[in-house]
């Protein structure tokens, strides 16, 4: 019954993890994807759309965490329920700065450079210490596909924000409608995306203003995604003609995110503004973790 190691649980807009401190890599070693499926079991686990592991670049010899020492002390080692990685998690980011605010002593009227798998982020808390704003770097447009659930088929956007999406604009976001309940993965160009896709179904607000539903490669369909609202923006900001600096409004089924794609002369960069939340801390215990009858579904 004795503890093993320690975990924090948090949200962004309920897009929600649990999170591993492990700052010189002493506790998960290369960290089990079996183990971080099993966490983030909703049943038999702790229950998470993902996992953030967090670990001084020093410690870990992840090639992207070895690149990104001299310009972030922290690496986000990013997990999908699955077990699988990914290059970024835009809500995860989030809350990954947060538990560094509040748990790490991080000073949080600076900009905190958090290295990723693709490449060094800055997080920055915003004065009001509710919302961080996140430089989530340059997104890359790369062309138009297609995706599917079932007979329905959308043409979409493919936009990199340094993980993959396709964003489809539908008519509506009802799980009764066209979209579905999105238990399953939408079919795809696997030629387009040979290591999956995340999938946004967006609708029109009003101006600069859209909704979101995602299904998300490695969790299925979460409240939310950072990552999915930055493509769903620039996808969006592009069919409307929109000009740079361009605020917009996306909301999700966990709450709203705040996007702008910055001019060239800002670089060109996708700015992103939501909340991150930490819920409770506790320890996970040893009879759980080494019950070797759990059942692991992923
Ligand atoms: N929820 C995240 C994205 C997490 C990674 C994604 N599932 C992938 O595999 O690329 C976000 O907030 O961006």
């Amino acid at each position: 019954m004795d503890a093993t190691f320690p975990f924090v649980k948090g949200h962004g807009t309920e897009n929600d993890f649990v999170l591993l401190p492990d700052p010189d890599g002493s506790v998960h070693g290369d960290l089990d994807p079996a183990l971080v499926a099993r966490l983030c079991d909703r049943r038999a686990g702790l229950g998470a759309d993902g996992v953030l592991r967090v670990i001084r670049t020093e410690a870990y010899d992840d090639p992207h965490a070895v690149a990104a020492r001299g310009s972030a002390t922290w690496f986000m080692d990013y997990r999908n329920a699955d077990g699988s990685t990914s290059e970024m998690c835009g809500n995860g980011i989030r809350v990954f700065a947060r538990y560094l605010v509040d748990h790490e002593g991080v000073d949080p009227s600076r900009p905190i450079p958090v290295g990723t798998r693709t490449g060094v982020l800055t997080v920055t808390p915003d004065p009001s210490g509710e919302t961080f704003t996140v430089d989530m770097g340059e997104p890359r447009v790369l062309g138009e596909t297609k995706v599917s659930v079932g007979p329905a088929a959308w043409p979409a956007t493919h936009v990199s924000m340094g993980n993959p999406h396709a964003v489809a604009f539908v008519d509506s976001l009802d799980p009764a409608g066209e979209v579905g309940p999105l238990h399953d993965p939408p079919a795809h160009d696997p030629a387009v995306y040979p290591e999956g896709v995340n999938v946004e179904f967006v609708v029109r607000r009003g101006r600069q203003h859209v909704a979101m539903r995602v299904h998300e490669r490695g969790s299925g369909e979460t409240r939310s995604c950072g990552t999915g609202a930055c493509a769903v923006m620039v996808a969006t900001a592009l069919a409307d003609g929109a000009e740079r600096n361009t605020p917009y409004r996306v909301d999700v089924p966990g709450g709203t995110l705040h996007v702008t794609w910055t001019d060239a002369e800002s670089g060109g960069r996708v700015l992103m503004t939501g909340p991150a939340v930490l819920v409770a801390r506790g320890t996970v215990l040893r009879n759980w973790l080494v019950d070797p009858t759990t059942d692991v579904r992923t």
